[in-house]
Parts: structure tokens; C-alpha cells; sequence
């Protein structure tokens, strides 16, 4: 029997806790031995909680299941970094295998924990980190390595993608869609963290230290969230052709390695377009396998239980045959990561300006200047004294775009640049 310290009963630990129970007998013949939680750390053992257990299981002591001999594996799902971090160190220090879904953890630490997971000969397993339920890290780790991956797409966040899926389909407003996804338990206990792309800046970037066998410095990674999307951005993407999505992007730059977050605008024919609420998806591209496209829920209880649960039985698998765990997967390379300004894109742009003759003429000059041509320009209807205009970039450096911004709002007759959005030619 493999015995298991779980730590953490909320979304994701209650999902794991229930498929424990629900295929015991199909786990167990998978394994090739029972699987048992022998205790389970919460915060608040006094909470009303929808499992039927022993509430002897239930602990708010790290110790009882550290320096438990009995507990082989150690599932982390708690969140957050610390304490998760130390007890993740801690259960590997003492000869536990460890499971988590921490992308957070996993980001910033991946060196160390990894180096330490062998130097204990045990395993540490992250398949929920990204993108919940798809599988995608062992994918990668496994069935891809015979590949160099040159390019990764991704639509990495579950309540992002639900919002910008509720904003663009049903006009409803962010807040009250955002409310709908915490509840639905897609959100991480700081909503920011989405938000903010911070969440889908961790994936990306675990998915790019396996992809490219290197280490990520996570400072060096570009990060806009969705907070500056407007129901208008959406209308006006689809009138162009395009979705708005939060992607996550790495590959190969002239100057290191290009890994990016932000909200950018994707044809609608793209297979990435069609990915809506809490799916998520990774689009990548290999030497020899081509695009592959993987898809699935990337958030919520039981399809993130699924990964988690299936980590938990390959390392149990593994602690009852005794068999090692030999990952040669070392960081080998150490790129550079590019600086945004030096990435090229097409742009989206969305400015106020007075309804004067010689406005649009100004801009365009000061565009020409700095050597960015326009795609297209449109100009919406008057709104008493403001005219809203639109323009489309063809590929530009990052670069002349900030220089023609900064010289187009000292201009008299531009009232406000609402919104840059990056048109990614996928
Ligand atoms: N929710 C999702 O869809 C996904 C989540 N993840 C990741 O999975 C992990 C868990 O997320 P989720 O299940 O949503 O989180 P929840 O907030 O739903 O659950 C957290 C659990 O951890 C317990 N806990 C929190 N802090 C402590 C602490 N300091 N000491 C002991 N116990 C603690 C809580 O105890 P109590 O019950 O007493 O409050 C609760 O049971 C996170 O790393 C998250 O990023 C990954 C993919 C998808
Ligand atoms: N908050 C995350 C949960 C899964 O990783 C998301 O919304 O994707
Ligand atoms: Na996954």
C-alpha cells in the first residue's frame, strides 16, 4: 500500500479526494497496490465540508504527515507560495515524492526543486500546473522529445479565457463574469493573479523551460493581463476578422528566446479562436511532428483532479516497484529572453482624437517617421466633438510603436489612446 499526505481539500484536493474513491478498484489495479490518504491538511478543520471521511484524517499540522515514515507521497494543493514552498522542499528532503499543481511554486523554483527531487531519487510531478486537465508537461517531457520545438501557443487561463469568451458572446460586464468564474472555482484565491496574466506567465513558463531545456528567469517574461480589454476592442476585433484571446507565446527570436503574455488579436479561422470558456489550449510546433494542437478544460475541480491524479499514481507505481526516477531532462541551455521592444507584430490601436481636418494626417506622418505603415484605418462615428479611429499596423518593431505613441499623445488634437493590442500572425 502507498500511503499519501494530501495537502489541501479545497476545488482541486476535494476532486482529487473523490476520483481516490470513485476508481480505488481501477487505481488500484493500475498501480498494482492501494492507494490510501492517510492524512489530509487543511487550514480550518472545523469546516462544513460535502466528502463523507474520518475526521481523524484531517490535520492543521504539517508535522503529522512530514515526519510520517508511513507517507511515501506528499500531494500539494494548497496553493500560493509559501508555506507551499516549504513544505514541498521539506517532503522531498525527507525522501517523499511529491505531486502539485502549483505554477506558481513550480515557476519560480523549478531549479531547485527539480535538482533536489533527483538528488533524493524521487519523483516531483506538475501536470496539473498547466493547463488543468490537458495533459501537456509529460506530453512534452515524453511524447515530443524527439522534436526541437521551435514555437508554443497557448491559451493557458481558465477564468480569462471564460471571461473574454462571456464578454465577446454574451456582452455581459467583467466583473459579474469574473464573480461566475471564482464560484465555478476556475479562479485562484487572488484573482489578480489571472487577471493580470500572471497565472498563464508561470505556465508558459514552465511549459518553456521543458520545451526548450532551459531555464526561464520569470522577470524576464512579458506580462499584460486583460484588464485594459473594453466591450468595444472585442466589437471592433470581430469586425476586423479577429478574436481577442490572453495568449501565452515562446519560441525562438533572432536575439534568445521570445516568451510573452498578453491579449492579442487571432484570426477567427485560427483553430485558437474557437477555444472558449474555461477550455484552454497549446498550439505548438515541432521539427518533425508539425502543429499539434492539444485541448481540453484548464481549470476546475475534476479536470484538474484528473491530472493531479494521475501524477499520484505514475509515482506511486514507481515507489512500489522501487524503481528510480531517471529524468535527464537538465536545463542545458541558458537563453536569453528578448526584450518586448525588440519583438516584432502587427498592432491594433484604438484613439480618440478631435473631429478637425488634418488629425488622421498627423498621425500618419508621425507613424511614417518612425517607419511603421498602416494596415488599415477606420474612422467610427462622431461622438459630438471626439472622433474614435482605428488603425491596423502591418510587422513592426515594438520599438517604433512606443516612439510613435509617446510623439502621437503630445499631440493637441489627441484626446486618448484607449487601447494597443498586439495582432499575433499565428
Ligand atoms: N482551481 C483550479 O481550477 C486549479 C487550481 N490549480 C492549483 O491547485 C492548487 C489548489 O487550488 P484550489 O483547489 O483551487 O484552492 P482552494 O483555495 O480551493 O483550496 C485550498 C485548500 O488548501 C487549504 N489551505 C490553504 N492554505 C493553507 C495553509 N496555509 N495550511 C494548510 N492548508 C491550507 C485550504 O484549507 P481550508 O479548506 O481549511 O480553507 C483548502 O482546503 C493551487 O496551486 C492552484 O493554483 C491548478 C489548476 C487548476
Ligand atoms: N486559475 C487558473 C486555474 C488553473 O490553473 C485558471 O483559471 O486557469
Ligand atoms: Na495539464
Amino acid at each position: 500500500m502507498i500511503k499519501i499526505g494530501l495537502l489541501g481539500l479545497g476545488t482541486v484536493g476535494s476532486g482529487v479526494f473523490s476520483i481516490l474513491e470513485k476508481h480505488a478498484e481501477t487505481i488500484k489495479r493500475k498501480v498494482g497496490t492501494d492507494l490510501k490518504i492517510e492524512k489530509v491538511l487543511v487550514k480550518d478543520k472545523d469546516k462544513q465540508r460535502d466528502l463523507d471521511f474520518d475526521d481523524q484524517i484531517l490535520t492543521d499540522d504539517i508535522d503529522e504527515i512530514i515526519n510520517n515514515k508511513d507517507i511515501d507521497l506528499l500531494v500539494e494543493l494548497i496553493g500560493g507560495e509559501n508555506p507551499a514552498y516549504n513544505y514541498i522542499i521539506a517532503a522531498l528532503n525527507s525522501g517523499k515524492s511529491v505531486v502539485t499543481a502549483n505554477k506558481l511554486v513550480i515557476a519560480k523554483y523549478e531549479q531547485e526543486i527539480m535538482g533536489l527531487a533527483r538528488e533524493k531519487g524521487v519523483q516531483i510531478n506538475y501536470e496539473g500546473s498547466v493547463a488543468g486537465g490537458i495533459p501537456v508537461i509529460r506530453p512534452l517531457k515524453e511524447s515530443f522529445a524527439a522534436n526541437k520545438i521551435e514555437r508554443l501557443y497557448g491559451i493557458l487561463n481558465g477564468t480569462t479565457n471564460y471571461i473574454l469568451t462571456k464578454m465577446t458572446n454574451e456582452e455581459r460586464e467583467f466583473d459579474e463574469v469574473l464573480a461566475e468564474a471564482q464560484s465555478l472555482g476556475y479562479a485562484e484565491r487572488d484573482p489578480h493573479s489571472d487577471i493580470s496574466g500572471a497565472d498563464a506567465a508561470y505556465k508558459i513558463s514552465i511549459l518553456s523551460s521543458i520545451a526548450f531545456e532551459t531555464s526561464i528567469d520569470l522577470n524576464g517574461v512579458y506580462v499584460e493581463g486583460i484588464e485594459g480589454i473594453e466591450l468595444e476592442d472585442i466589437k471592433l476585433a470581430e469586425e476586423l476578422g479577429y478574436v481577442i484571446k490572453l495568449l501565452a507565446i515562446a519560441k525562438y527570436h533572432q536575439d534568445g528566446l521570445d516568451v510573452r503574455v498578453h491579449p492579442a488579436f487571432i484570426s477567427k479561422e485560427h483553430p485558437l479562436a474557437l477555444v472558449n470558456d474555461v477550455y484552454n489550449a497549446i498550439y505548438l510546433h515541432g521539427d518533425a511532428v508539425g502543429d499539434v494542437m492539444s485541448y481540453g478544460q484548464g481549470a476546475g475541480r475534476m479536470p484538474t483532479a484528473s491530472a493531479v491524479v494521475a501524477d499520484i499514481m505514475q509515482a506511486a507505481r514507481d515507489i512500489y516497484y522501487q524503481r528510480p526516477e531517471v529524468d535527464n531532462l537538465d536545463s542545458i541551455y541558458n537563453h536569453d529572453l528578448v526584450n518586448i521592444s525588440q519583438v516584432e507584430n502587427s498592432f491594433y490601436l484604438r484613439l480618440q482624437v478631435k473631429d478637425k481636418p488634418g488629425v488622421l494626417a498627423q498621425i500618419t506622418k508621425i507613424f511614417g517617421e518612425n517607419q511603421v505603415s498602416l494596415a488599415s484605418v477606420i474612422q467610427k462615428h462622431r461622438l459630438s466633438e471626439i472622433v474614435p479611429i482605428v488603425l491596423v499596423t502591418h510587422q513592426v518593431k515594438e520599438e517604433n510603436i512606443n516612439k510613435s505613441l509617446t510623439a502621437i499623445k503630445g499631440l493637441d488634437d489627441v484626446i486618448s489612446i484607449k487601447n494597443l493590442i498586439r495582432v499575433e500572425e499565428l
